[in-house]
């Protein structure tokens, strides 16, 4: 692991069950603090690859011992399609994972799929702002902006995160909690996803990053650039909080 003042943690481990393991603990770790600390810990998921590293924590000691009555689940980012069409992340992460831990199925808050992309981000952006109000979430003193307990980050190998791609504007938008996009060059077209504001206040932030594909953006991210250089998305993930990668050997390679 490669630790410095100030920088990220990079964990660079040989395989993909390596960054499973390495995760699991990782997240028992967190979530272990954060309840005994304040009764709760908030996460939001990524979908794609990142549901299936999960997969240790489904496993002992973690299956027995996390306590999973005290997790608010979110979603980093979602399709705009049926909850339980295959496009669906939160169809990938009930049927990879949630549906296999005991968390309350009020706390886990997926989108409204009967709206247009506008409202599912307005109707989700609201129901965070009724869980600060509520003091389930808490706030960044910052910036106002609502500060989750972990944010696990898959990335694309185009070097975007949640559905924050490089040549679309909602990278850059500054107030809104939660926005929308209907051009996604990823399908399906019409997503919701959190902004950077939200991604970048919450206490912990995790990349995880397995496969050669992604080696590049990687290596853009994790490697010294010009500063007149248009960042990729990935290197947009600039928390307040502290940050970790977990990478296997094949991400890692162009480092
Ligand atoms: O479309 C998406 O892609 C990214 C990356 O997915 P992966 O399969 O390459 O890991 C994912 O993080 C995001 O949540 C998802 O909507």
């Amino acid at each position: 692991m490669e630790t410095e003042e100030g920088k990220p943690a990079v964990h660079k481990l040989i395989s993909e069950e390596d960054v499973a393991v390495a995760l699991a603990k990782y997240i028992a770790d967190l979530s272990d603090k954060s309840v005994k600390g304040k009764g709760s810990f908030s996460i939001a998921l990524s979908g794609g690859s990142l549901i299936h590293t999960l997969r240790k924590l489904l496993e002992p000691p973690y299956k027995d011992t996390v306590a999973w009555s005290k997790w608010f689940i979110f979603f980093l980012d979602e399709r705009v399609v049926p909850l339980d069409d295959p496009d669906s992340n939160y169809k990938l992460a009930y049927d990879g994972f949630l549906s296999k831990i005991p968390i309350p199925s009020g706390n886990v808050y997926a989108i409204n799929d009967t709206l247009s992309p506008e409202g599912a981000a307005d109707e989700y952006e609201g129901r965070l702002k009724d869980l600060v109000k509520r003091k389930t979430l808490s706030i960044s003193v910052t910036n106002g902006f609502p500060k989750l307990d972990l944010m696990l980050v898959g990335m694309g190998p185009e070097g975007h995160v949640a559905s924050l791609f490089c040549w679309h504007f909602q990278r850059y938008e500054k107030k809104r909690w939660v926005t929308f996009i209907k051009d996604s060059p990823k399908p399906p077209s019409k997503r919701i996803t959190f902004t950077f504001p939200v991604i970048n206040s919450a206490s912990n932030v995790a990349m995880v990053i397995t496969g050669e594909d992604l080696a590049s953006a990687v290596k853009v991210a994790l490697g010294t650039h010009s500063s007149d250089f248009i960042p990729l998305p990935v290197q947009m993930v600039l928390p307040e909080g502290e940050l970790a990668w977990f990478l296997d050997m094949d991400a890692a390679s162009k480092l």
